[in-house]
């Protein structure tokens, strides 16, 4: 499903080269749940975008569901992002000048669905996040615990194969943080694959959890 072969990369900054990835060959198969642990800075997001295809690796090879997102023209690599993935970020990137409903719509709106389906599809994930009842709040208003609702939703509207999670536990309390484990163990058995990036401990002893990979400095720990 996932597949990395020998993949590098570097951040080019003025005359500097800032290596983030070196050498990385993964293979995440359909259904799995992988999770990334790695301190702040071992390359994690960095990972996570090039799997997503936002990025494109200085060298090797990244395949999603068969294809070649590494060396994909935008436009195609974005069609797979919409498709195929759902990614839950880090600082949750929403619109903060939208509602709740427009914000888990936006990653369907290139799709050009009448916008009765589009609300449909949106209530039904806000549903299942807990988050229906703050449809109209503009996402500012809402708590860290809420907004985090909202961009798991935004995540899950094109019912994804593959859902890509970074440090999604890093702004949420225990008690929050353990009812997102529960989501992502559901997508798990709906077949969902799944790769988190994290380094909270409570993803460390989880049973829906088939791999923990270890990065360091930018290098899978054997
Ligand atoms: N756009 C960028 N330009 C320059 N350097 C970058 C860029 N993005 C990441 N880096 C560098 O690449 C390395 C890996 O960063 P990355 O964000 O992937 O780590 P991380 O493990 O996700 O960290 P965190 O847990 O703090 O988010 C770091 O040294 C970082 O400074």
């Amino acid at each position: 499903m996932i597949v990395l072969e020998a993949v590098s990369k570097s951040f080019i900054q003025g005359d500097e080269s800032i290596p983030a990835l070196a050498n990385i060959s993964l293979h995440v198969k359909r259904g799995e749940c992988v999770v990334l642990k790695g301190p702040s800075g071992s390359g994690k997001s960095t990972l996570l975008s090039l799997i997503a295809g936002l990025m494109q690796p200085s060298q090797g090879e990244v395949r999603v569901d068969g294809k070649e997102i590494s060396k994909l023209p935008e436009h195609f690599s974005a069609a797979i992002r919409r498709q195929k993935i759902g990614f839950i970020f880090q600082k949750y990137h929403l619109i903060v000048h939208l509602s709740v409903l427009e914000n888990v719509m936006t990653p369907l709106i290139p799709e050009n669905l009448p916008l009765h389906v589009l609300e449909m599809k949106a209530k039904a994930v806000m549903e299942q996040c807990g988050i229906a009842h703050k449809a109209k709040m503009r996402v500012n208003r809402l708590s860290g615990g809420e907004q985090q609702r909202v961009a798991i939703a935004r995540a899950l509207i094109n019912d994804p194969l593959i859902v890509l999670a970074d440090e999604p536990t890093a702004n949420l309390d225990e008690k929050l943080s353990r009812a997102l484990i529960d989501e992502l163990a559901i997508l798990k058995e709906k077949g969902v694959t799944l790769l988190i990036a994290t380094h909270d401990p409570l993803f460390f002893d989880l049973g829906c959890v088939d791999k923990i990979i270890e990065i360091h400095n930018g290098e899978i720990i054997v």
